[in-house]
């Protein structure tokens, strides 16, 4: 569910390094709580493994050449999702995917590691982000803080876009969507009620309003995907028809479950004020998974 030539290059760390892969720079960690890769380009998470598991993350196969961004892991959508444009902008899901990021801290501990990340250059007048990563062997929490320096609101929406591996992208089951209302974008952003827990059996583009915890149900693995700071969640796969940097047969081992602020949702954001929008990914505890 990751590349050959990426698992390569992490069983090749012993520790942490930073090396080049398909023309960006990657900082690997191989260590006893297990495997993360961070990828300067777009401050992305590309892939995280906990010892004696298999990846959470997809990435394909076949990544896009620069400068374009590599489609898998948690890509982030700044300052605005999808095609949620300020006036006299076109960039879908934002700049911040494609732009140059830096690390700024990688605070190891034995039990796992604290990284924080910021844009190498602005990438919005008023609007200045970073991102802390954490990774154990129990969990991977990616947050995504914006602090307005400017002198008036501005509005924002955005989205950490999680690409999950899966066994078979038709097969899973998205609990914690019971009830919610969402939008359907392959219907025009029709409205709709979700009825009982949602099964994916197909491709779907939605847009639900919720800010509880989603249990993602792959038949192998569940996975427990928590939020701070979004109201809505993204569920995305394009079916039979990926775009163009991925296969039909990869990518049915994906499904995107993305913790976001949407059109539903948008935030605005005071001058001086910060927006944490953070997604805490962990394993399904025993009580949780039997319903106690
Ligand atoms: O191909 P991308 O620009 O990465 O976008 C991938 C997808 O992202 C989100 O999930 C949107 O809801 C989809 O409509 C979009 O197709």
């Amino acid at each position: 569910m990751i590349p050959e030539s990426l698992r390569a290059l992490i069983a090749d760390t012993a520790g942490q390094r930073t090396v080049e892969w398909q023309g960006r720079s990657l900082l690997i960690l191989n260590q006893e709580w297990g495997e993360l890769v961070v990828c300067h380009q777009g401050a992305q998470v590309l892939h995280y493994q906990p010892t004696g598991d298999s990846p959470w993350l997809w990435v394909t196969e076949t990544p896009a050449a620069l400068p374009g961004s590599i489609r898998g892991g948690i890509p982030l959508c700044w300052p605005w999702f999808a095609d949620e444009f300020p006036e006299g902008e076109s960039e879908l899901h934002g700049p911040a995917r494609k732009a140059d990021w830096r690390i700024d801290a990688v605070d190891e501990e034995e039990e796992g590691v604290e990284i924080h990340a910021s844009p190498v250059s602005a990438l919005h007048a008023a609007l200045s982000p970073r991102v802390v990563i954490f990774a154990s062997r129990r969990f991977l929490k990616v947050e995504l803080i914006t602090e307005n320096r400017g002198e008036a609101p501005i509005k924002m929406t955005g989205a950490l876009h999680t690409y999950f591996a899966v066994a078979n992208a038709f097969e899973c089951r998205v609990t914690g969507l019971a009830g919610a209302s969402y939008l359907d974008k392959s219907q025009d952003f029709s409205r709709f009620d979700q009825q009982g827990e949602l099964g994916v059996r197909g491709p779907l583009d939605r847009i639900y309003q919720t800010s509880q915890v989603q249990v993602l149900e792959d038949g192998k693995r569940q996975l427990r995907i928590a939020k701070q700071g979004s109201d809505s969640t993204v569920v995305w796969h394009p079916g039979d028809a990926p775009p163009a940097d991925t296969s039909v047969e990869n990518a049915r081992s994906f499904l995107c479950v993305e913790t976001a602020c949407t059109r539903l949702d948008p935030v605005w954001l005071p001058p001086g004020a910060q927006h944490l929008l953070a997604q805490h990914i962990s394993p399904l505890s025993g009580d949780e998974a039997s319903g106690e």
